[in-house]
């Protein structure tokens, strides 16, 4: 099955992304989200990105038009009806994911796959909201998805072979590093990512130190490029919390209680970067 036209639902940071780098590698994007503010944004945030990628002489003003030009707004999902592939990037709930992926299974062609870029949530659960259980795969960009190279694709208990052959030479296409990954709770990435966020959190909320030091620690002690604070703030608390939970009720392990500070700050609406405030002030 070739791949031509793709929509990506959910005009966030994610998304966004997704539908950017998917229009740089020739694909005709739909991006989708039902709130107009939203898909406005997106837009003009892809458009900054390519502008800036021309100012650096990384691609060129005919680049960036032929980009744009592949790209389309959609506030409907019964937009997906001629797309070949569908890339969901709503909120990290799976009553969200489960409503839009059935809606989609009737509205898509026949051969279409659904992919979900969920960041912990089960891709076997989502797959039978659907009656294509083995056309319906996890494809999990990081953020932000320009920049970074890995995609971990997830296999549900009943994806075809077919079906990730597909995806992962889609995944080539986009100029991405896939890595295979079973389906359990937090997959790879977050498993091994969310404890270590969580855990600084511990550190600021039980008085260790501050959360700038904390930062510090971890980028000049340990050379990552953004503090755990730093980057928690960025992935978005609200997704950094509800990935702890599915790790919590996945694996029923206290290892993984996520840090009351965390839920607080979620409760006041201090979501990070995306919302002005979280461990920082934007
Ligand atoms: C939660 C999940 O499910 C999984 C996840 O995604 S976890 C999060 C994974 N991501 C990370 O860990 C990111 C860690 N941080 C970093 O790697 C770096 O700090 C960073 C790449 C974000 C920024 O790098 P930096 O060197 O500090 O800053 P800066 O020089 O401004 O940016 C480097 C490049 O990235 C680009 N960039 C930075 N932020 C960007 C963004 N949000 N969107 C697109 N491009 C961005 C810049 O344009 C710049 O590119 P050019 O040099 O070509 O202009
Ligand atoms: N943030 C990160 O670093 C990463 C996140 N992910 C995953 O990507 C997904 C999206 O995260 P992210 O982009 O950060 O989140 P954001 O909050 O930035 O964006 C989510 C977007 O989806 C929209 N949306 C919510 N529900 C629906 C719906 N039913 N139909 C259409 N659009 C909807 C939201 O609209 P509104 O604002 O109106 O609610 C919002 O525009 C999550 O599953 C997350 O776990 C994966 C990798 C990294």
């Amino acid at each position: 099955m070739e791949i031509k036209r793709v929509m990506v639902i959910g005009a966030g940071q994610m998304g966004g992304g997704i539908a950017q780098v998917c229009a740089q590698a020739g694909f005709d994007v739909l991006l989708n989200d039902m709130n107009q503010d939203a898909l406005d944004k997106g837009m003009k945030r892809i458009e900054k990105l390519l502008t800036r990628a021309v100012d650096k002489e990384r691609i060129n003003e005919s680049d960036k038009t032929d980009t744009l030009n592949r790209l389309s707004k959609s506030s409907q999902l019964q937009d997906a009806h001629n797309c070949d592939l569908v890339i969901e990037a709503v909120v990290e709930n799976m009553d969200v994911k489960e409503k839009v992926f059935g809606e989609l299974d009737n509205i898509v062609p026949k051969h279409a796959i659904l992919a979900s870029n969920t960041s912990s949530l089960p891709i076997t659960e989502i797959a039978a909201a659907t009656k294509r259980p083995d056309q319906v795969i996890g494809m999990h960009f990081m953020n932000p998805v320009p920049v970074m190279k890995l995609v971990e694709i997830i296999r549900g208990l009943q994806t075809s072979d077919e079906t990730y052959n597909v995806i992962k030479e889609m995944t080539d296409k986009l100029s991405k590093v896939p890595v295979e990954v079973e389906d359990f709770p937090g997959f790879v990435a977050n498993r091994i990512l969310m404890p270590m966020i969580n855990e600084a959190i511990y550190t600021v909320y039980e008085g260790v130190s501050s959360v700038e030091d904390v930062d510090t620690v971890m980028k000049l002690g340990m050379n990552h490029p953004m503090g755990p604070l730093t980057l928690a703030d960025f992935i978005g608390l609200d997704t950094c919390l509800y990935i702890m939970e599915v790790l919590y009720e996945g694996f029923g392990d206290s290892k993984y209680r996520p840090c009351p500070l965390l839920r607080k700050y979620v409760k006041a609406g201090w979501l990070g970067k995306k919302s002005g405030r979280g461990f920082y002030q934007y």
